[in-house]
């Protein structure tokens, strides 16, 4: 079979960090920035930024519906802290009208570690990954606070017990941004599940 060609949202965040970090899982990516640059994709990754910008700009480009359809449709799709947030089907905390194109059973609470930490590390305990911790950069990150029945926890903050890992079939997410780590391991993850797509 030909390698699956991935695709990283490139409507705002850190769209060149998911790239290296595929690079680096050892899949080469293409930005998508259209309903046309979805269409010649096979999985996506939707980066961590902003998801009110992220919302705006998708639906502005006609990307809702078209992101909508596909992960309807079966496409594996992994979404990092604002991307977690675009992937969820419920959000708490979220702007007047604030819509995502959503595939996972799972409500997610926007900026939920709050102030005081808007901005922490840590280091998780990720089975799925194997025995050794991941360590965790977490950003003005969402948590997610109800899951459905077919939800997988992958991990939780230690000293909360916080949802932050999640999978669901072929839709993964996390609170935080391996892509900003040398840890691969989340990428090579989801490029597993690409290929069992
Ligand atoms: N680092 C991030 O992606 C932050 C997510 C941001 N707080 C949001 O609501 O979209």
């Amino acid at each position: 079979m030909t390698q699956p060609i991935v695709g990283v949202l490139a409507l705002q965040g850190d769209v060149r960090e998911h790239q290296r970090m595929l690079a680096d899982a050892g899949a080469p990516s293409t930005p998508v920035r259209t309903p046309d640059g979805l269409a010649a994709v096979d999985a996506l990754v939707l980066p961590g930024g902003e998801s009110t910008t992220i919302w705006r700009l998708a639906r502005t480009f006609g990307l809702l519906e078209p992101l909508r359809r596909r992960v309807a449709e079966g496409m594996p799709a992994y979404g990092s802290c604002a991307g977690m947030i675009m992937l969820a089907d419920r959000i708490e905390g979220g702007v007047a009208g604030q819509e995502t194109v959503g595939g996972m059973d799972i409500t997610v609470r926007r900026n939920a570690f709050g102030r005081q930490v808007d901005s922490f590390e840590a280091d998780l305990d990720f089975p799925a990954l194997g025995p050794d911790p991941l360590h965790a950069v977490f950003i003005r990150a969402p948590w997610v606070e109800k899951i459905g029945d077919g939800v997988e926890v992958l991990a939780r903050v230690p000293s909360t017990g916080n949802i932050v890992a999640v999978r669901q079939g072929r839709l993964l997410a996390t609170s935080f941004h391996p892509e900003l780590t040398a840890d691969a391991r989340v990428h090579a993850l989801f490029l597993d599940i690409v290929k069992e797509a």
